[in-house]
């Protein structure tokens, strides 16, 4: 029945499932069926909880309104296709559930951020999982993800009623083979380094789950440089024997990164094993072929894409296989809208027969969870749409502004300083998500200001030192110049990835102007959302879309400076994030003084989660 794929709305069955029959807006389906080989991989990464699925009906947010229950569906449903076929299937994730949602960060107080959302996660039958940066943020985040009991032994029970959840539910599955937190000054890996398993079809996989070289963890976890990784005596021995194939799993982009190092180490000793990467962390959709037996994908954030790679693999060794074979291996890929639409097309379903008991209970799971955490409780009402790439910035319709304006207001409350002139800086990355008009919930106001960072303040700046912060921050000095390299590495070791992310975004646009897009979207009736050129053959997005317009943004944002002398001491107020930079910044612009960790003190105690609800609560009400 061609309407019920056309349709995300349920069949109806449980009302009260009715509020999140969401949307009655008309998607389109996928422009063909998935190609499925001897072996395939559903993906995804850096979901940062968007488990209940992109809520909001203007576009592109239907395109990805699918939930975890659907999802949960849409993988049975695939397993048992592959059953039928009689091949491989494999549900791999690349890291990075913490940070982004009500669900994840939304806990009451003294919780531990996406406890109760791994809950869910933990309900899937992943093959494979590697650790996120966002999983090392803060330590008690990390020792949420430990280690089985295996290991921690005594450490155990009090682990087990606390915090040991989540790597003991994969059974050796969930792996960080760079990755080490200390537990009473002993280091070990956050999950497993490494593991050696068999498909369903027999095939021998040596699977890996590699950080990228990031280094804004807390103090008592650790993230080896994966240029040393492949040094150790461990990866030497794990990678010794000759699997069917390597299953590369791990939060690192798989363009302009270091997965060469890691597939160059394997090719070293195996130089025609198959090797499949999947990778992740710049938000983007990319795939790329490091040989012809190889193949690399990353597959987008927020739940707003579910990758799929197909491999056709020779029989597992033993099976008469010709695995030395040096032709190159035919691979596909696509990037799937999740939702239901996509889910039901691909699993050959209608609304009356898509959801599974399982996939039923963990979308209600999901529902009451958002009603414990008090997710719908309305700040105020938002009179616009505000976007963080769509509207320009600084301007009435961006999100980056909308903050600016917020900071002073949020921050004005039982302060006493607030009298004091000041400048309030913070991150743009800081701010993950747009805002919808209409009401403006807690869930809202934590998908676009997720980070539970605080605000600090260097007392009795000159103005003028303290007014060159932000344009200094920005690297947008007199002579108009990027920052230099150094700052710019350091900045992506300690996770400012928007920059790969944005580049994307604009790449899709600027090509689409190019090609004269809005009279084709027009004729082919385009709706919005991602349109991905990578460098691998063949149809990449699942639906078709038309690119959403872009505007660039600076890293760094700041309220308006007051309107004083260049020597007038002012207050100098940053989020904590940034601390190191800021300090480094302040010191080059002026020669006065020395600044030092010594000179700051808090500001405020509104989190950064909070500056847009109490903004909301006085402004939009
Ligand atoms: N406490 C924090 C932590 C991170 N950020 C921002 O998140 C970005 C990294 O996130 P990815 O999902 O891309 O790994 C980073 O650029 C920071 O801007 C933050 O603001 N506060």
């Amino acid at each position: 029945c061609s309407d019920d794929h056309t349709h995300a709305a349920r069949d109806g069955h449980d009302h009260s499932h009715a509020k999140r029959e969401f949307p009655s807006t008309k998607l389109a389906p996928p422009s063909r069926p998935l190609h499925w080989a001897s072996l395939n991989i559903i993906h995804t990464t850096d979901s940062h909880g968007w488990l209940l699925g992109h809520q909001k009906t203007s576009f592109p947010e239907p395109n990805y309104s699918g939930d975890f229950g659907d999802f949960a569906s849409f993988v049975t449903h695939m397993k048992e296709i592959a059953v039928e076929k009689d091949v491989d299937l494999l549900l791999v994730d690349s890291g990075d559930l913490h940070d982004g949602t009500g669900l994840s960060d939304g806990y009451p107080a003294g919780g531990v951020d996406a406890h109760a959302s791994n809950e869910f996660f933990k309900q899937l039958p992943y093959d494979l999982l590697a650790i996120g940066n966002h999983e090392l943020y803060i330590y008690n985040n990390t020792l949420d993800m430990h280690v089985s009991c295996k290991v921690l032994k005594l450490f155990c029970l009090q682990a087990l009623v606390r915090y040991n959840n989540f790597a003991p539910r994969f059974n050796g599955r969930y792996l960080s083979s760079n990755v080490n937190i200390t537990i009473d000054g002993v280091s070990r890996p956050v999950g497993d380094r490494f593991a050696k398993f068999k498909t369903r079809k027999g095939r021998e996989v040596t699977a890996l789950g590699v950080l990228y070289d990031f280094t804004g963890n807390d103090k008592n976890t650790t993230v080896q440089p994966v240029a040393d990784m492949v040094k150790e005596a461990w990866f030497a021995e794990a990678i010794k024997d000759e699997p069917d194939f390597f299953l590369l799993a791990g939060h690192m982009p798989v363009s302009k990164d270091n997965w060469p190092l890691v597939f160059n180490a394997v090719r070293a000793v195996h130089p025609l094993t198959p090797i499949l990467i999947l990778g992740g962390h710049t938000h983007i959709r990319d795939c790329l072929q490091l040989d012809g037996r190889s193949m690399s994908l990353e597959s987008g954030r927020y739940m707003e894409t579910v990758g799929w790679m197909s491999a056709e693999l020779p029989a597992p060794k033993g099976h008469g296989s010709a695995s030395s074979s040096s032709k190159n291996i035919t691979f596909t890929r696509r990037y799937l809208d999740p939702n239901r639409v996509t889910y039901e097309y691909h699993t050959g379903r209608g609304n009356f027969s898509f959801d599974t008991p399982w996939g039923r209970s963990i979308t209600k799971g999901l529902e009451n969870l958002a009603k414990v955490f008090d997710l719908s409780f309305q700040f105020g009402t938002a009179p616009h749409d505000f976007t963080i790439n769509q509207a320009p910035y600084p301007s009435n319709d961006s999100v980056l502004s909308l903050m600016a304006e917020a900071m002073p207001v949020a921050f004005s409350l039982n302060n006493s300083r607030a009298s004091l002139p000041n400048i309030m800086i913070t991150n743009s990355g800081s701010l993950r998500f747009d805002i919808y008009a209409g009401p403006f919930t807690k869930n809202d106001q934590l998908t676009a200001s997720p980070f539970a960072d605080s605000f600090l303040y260097i007392p009795s700046v000159p103005f003028a030192a303290a007014n060159a912060v932000l344009p200094a921050l920005n690297g947008a000095g007199a002579d108009e110049r990027r920052r230099d390299e150094t700052v710019e590495a350091e900045l992506w070791a300690r996770g400012y990835v928007g920059t790969r992310y944005t580049e994307w975004l604009e790449e899709m646009y600027r090509r689409d102007v190019e090609q004269g897009g809005e009279a084709r979207h027009a004729a082919a009736n385009l709706s919005l959302g991602y349109v991905t050129t990578d460098a691998c053959p063949g149809v990449g997005d699942d639906t078709p879309h038309a690119p959403l317009a872009f505007n660039n943004i600076p890293d760094f944002i700041a309220s308006d400076a007051p309107a004083v002398a260049d020597d007038t001491p002012i207050d100098l107020v940053f989020v904590d994030f940034i601390e190191s930079q800021l300090i480094g910044i302040l010191n080059s612009v002026q020669k006065d003084k020395t600044y030092t960790t010594a000179d700051i003190l808090s500001y405020t105690d509104v989190l950064a989660t909070e500056v847009l609800g109490i903004y909301a609560q006085q402004a939009w009400n």
